[in-house]
C-alpha cells in the first residue's frame, strides 16, 4: 500500500480544502492529477452525504475517478456553464512582484487541452498545489499538444523560438504518449520564462498546436497545502 508522505499530506489538504467550496447545485470542473484526486474523492463523499452536483472531467483519469466515487458526470455542451473548477499544476508563479503572478505550467498528465477549456470556462478556477509547485518564475518544460503530423514542424518552430522540444515518450508502451484527444505532446524547455503571457500568445499561434500548458491570467486562487493547514493566494 502506498504510504502518505509529507507531500501527499499537503496535496490532500489543498484538495480537500478546495472541495469545501463546492455548493449544492454546482457544476464542477474536475481537474487531473494526484492533488485534484483528493478533491474529487472529497466531493464524492459529500455526494454520498446528499450534495447535488455534476462534474465535468478534464481527462479519462478524472472521469474514471468521478464515476468510481459517485459524482454524476456531464459535459461542457450539456451543462449551462461551470461554477467552479478545481485543478492541479506543475508550477505556479508565486512572486507577487512578477508579471506572471499566478501563472501556471500544466500538462504533466498531458491533459492540459481539456483542462484549459474547462478551467477557463469556470466562474471560479481554484488551483490546488503542494509547496514544491511554487516558484519565483516558470522554468519547467511547457507541454505542447500537437496534431501528430505536425510534430516535427512544430518542433522546428519551437527551436526557432529558442526552446528545446522533446517528444514525450510513454513509459509503459513503445512510442510516444498519445493524449485523450489522439495527439502527441512536445515538452518544450525555454529556461526561465520572463514573460509567460507573450510566450503563450506565440505558442497559441503556431499551426499544428492544439493547446499548450501555459495558463496565464486564468487562476482565481491557489490553495497551497502545508503540513499544518492551507495557504490561500488570490489573484
Ligand atoms: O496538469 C496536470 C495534468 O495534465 C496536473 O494537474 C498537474 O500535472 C499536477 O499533477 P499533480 O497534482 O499530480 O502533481
Amino acid at each position: 500500500m502506498k504510504t502518505e508522505g509529507g507531500s501527499d499530506a499537503a496535496k490532500r489538504r489543498a484538495g480537500e480544502r478546495a472541495a469545501e467550496e463546492v455548493e449544492d447545485g454546482f457544476v464542477v470542473g474536475l481537474g487531473t492529477g494526484s492533488t485534484t484526486a483528493y478533491a474529487i474523492r472529497a466531493i464524492g463523499r459529500a455526494v454520498d452525504d446528499g450534495l447535488e452536483v455534476r462534474g465535468i472531467p478534464t481527462s479519462f483519469q478524472s472521469r474514471q475517478l468521478a464515476l468510481e466515487v459517485g459524482i454524476p458526470v456531464t459535459s461542457l455542451d450539456a451543462a449551462d456553464g461551470v461554477d467552479l473548477a478545481i485543478d492541479g499544476a506543475d508550477q505556479v508563479v508565486d512572486d507577487p512582484e512578477a508579471a506572471g503572478y499566478g501563472a501556471l505550467i500544466k500538462g504533466g498528465g498531458a491533459a492540459h487541452t481539456r483542462e484549459k477549456l474547462v478551467d477557463s470556462t469556470a466562474d471560479r478556477f481554484v488551483v490546488v498545489a503542494d509547496p514544491s509547485k511554487l516558484a519565483p518564475a516558470l522554468e519547467r518544460s511547457v507541454p505542447v499538444e500537437v496534431v501528430p503530423d505536425a510534430h516535427t514542424v512544430v518542433a522546428d518552430r519551437i527551436r526557432d523560438l529558442g526552446g528545446e522540444p522533446s517528444l514525450r515518450d510513454a513509459t509503459r508502451k513503445d512510442g510516444p504518449v498519445v493524449t485523450d484527444n489522439g495527439n502527441l505532446v512536445l515538452d518544450c524547455a525555454f529556461g526561465s520564462i520572463d514573460d509567460p503571457d507573450a510566450l503563450a500568445t506565440v505558442l497559441s499561434g503556431l499551426p499544428g498546436v492544439l493547446e499548450h500548458g501555459l495558463f496565464v491570467g486564468l487562476a482565481d486562487a491557489t490553495y497551497v497545502g502545508r503540513e499544518n493547514g492551507v495557504d490561500v493566494r488570490t489573484y
